[in-house]
């Protein structure tokens, strides 16, 4: 259903006296996500995971290589025309906006004005209507709050191909499980094929199959049993170079 081809996406670089040579961040991806399943993209820091995100998006306009989704290119298509084809996606820092409440945003996402599905729509998602219906989408609401509210009015745009860059940013234990439960929901029950860029192990166990970036390209894909061996090597860090090497103690959080 989306498929990259040889993927790239590369930025000016800020050193040299032009402006230094092109630096590339996502360099040469190819992969195929299947109708309807749940993909976890996970990597260290800096990796590339959210570039590659926002590239499916079209937030970042490729460098090269192609996009298609359901067999159309859409490597040139505005984010506008991405979202029409399906394509919905979820900021890892969601924009706050002054004087916009939760209702009148899921009005623009979906259309729905009605009180009572509007209701049903946040039962559906997992979020209490009475409390966040009426709540101003700005800069007072905590970083949980906002990301609940970004999460569902993905959810409620009922996307084809649905993007979480790490939904989990700000949310409290007690809320984690069950948005995993919410995602595989919406997985099941309306085929949405879902890829969720995150660090936490509940995702990459929720996933049906998981992506390790690193240094803007896959190394590796497959089921998680088959990547711990990977997620649990050092010398996958990009800052190993400026660590005291293997035998010392690198002193980081690691
Ligand atoms: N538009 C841009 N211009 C310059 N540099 C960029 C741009 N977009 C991303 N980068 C750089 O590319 C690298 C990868 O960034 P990205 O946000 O994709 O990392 P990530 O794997 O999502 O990391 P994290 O796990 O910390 O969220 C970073 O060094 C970032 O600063």
């Amino acid at each position: 259903m989306l498929e990259l081809r040889n993927l790239h996406f590369a930025v000016d670089g800020d050193d040299g006296p032009e402006g230094g040579e092109k630096r590339e961040i996502i360099r040469g991806i190819n992969f195929t996500f299947e109708k309807g399943k749940f993909y976890a993209i996970t990597g260290p820091n800096g990796s590339g995971k959210t570039t590659l995100a926002k590239l499916i998006m079209g937030i970042n306009p490729a460098s090269s290589g192609s996009i298609l989704f359901d067999g159309q290119d859409i490597t040139n298509l505005s984010i506008t025309d991405r979202a029409k084809a399906g394509i919905a996606y979820s900021f890892q820092h969601p924009a706050r906006f002054k004087g916009i409440t939760f209702r009148e945003l899921l009005n623009l996402a979906t259309g729905i004005e009605e009180e009572e599905q509007l209701v049903s729509l946040l039962m559906r998602v997992g979020i209490c209507p009475l409390d966040f219906l009426d709540k101003i989408v700005d800069a007072k609401l905590s970083g949980g709050e906002i990301k609940k509210i970004e999460l569902a009015t993905t959810i409620a745009r009922n996307p084809k191909l649905a993007i979480y860059d790490e939904p989990d940013t700000g949310i409290d234990l007690w809320t984690i499980g069950p948005m995993v439960d919410l995602l595989k929901r919406e997985q099941k029950n309306y085929g949405t094929t879902t890829i969720v860029v995150s660090h936490n192990k509940v995702f990459l166990e929720a996933a049906d199959e998981i992506l390790i970036i690193n240094g803007g390209r896959i190394v590796f894909k497959g089921v998680l049993g088959e990547a711990m061996n990977l997620l649990n090597d050092m010398s996958i860090c990009n800052f190993k170079s400026c660590c005291e090497g293997d035998d010392q103690n690198a002193r980081c959080f690691r």
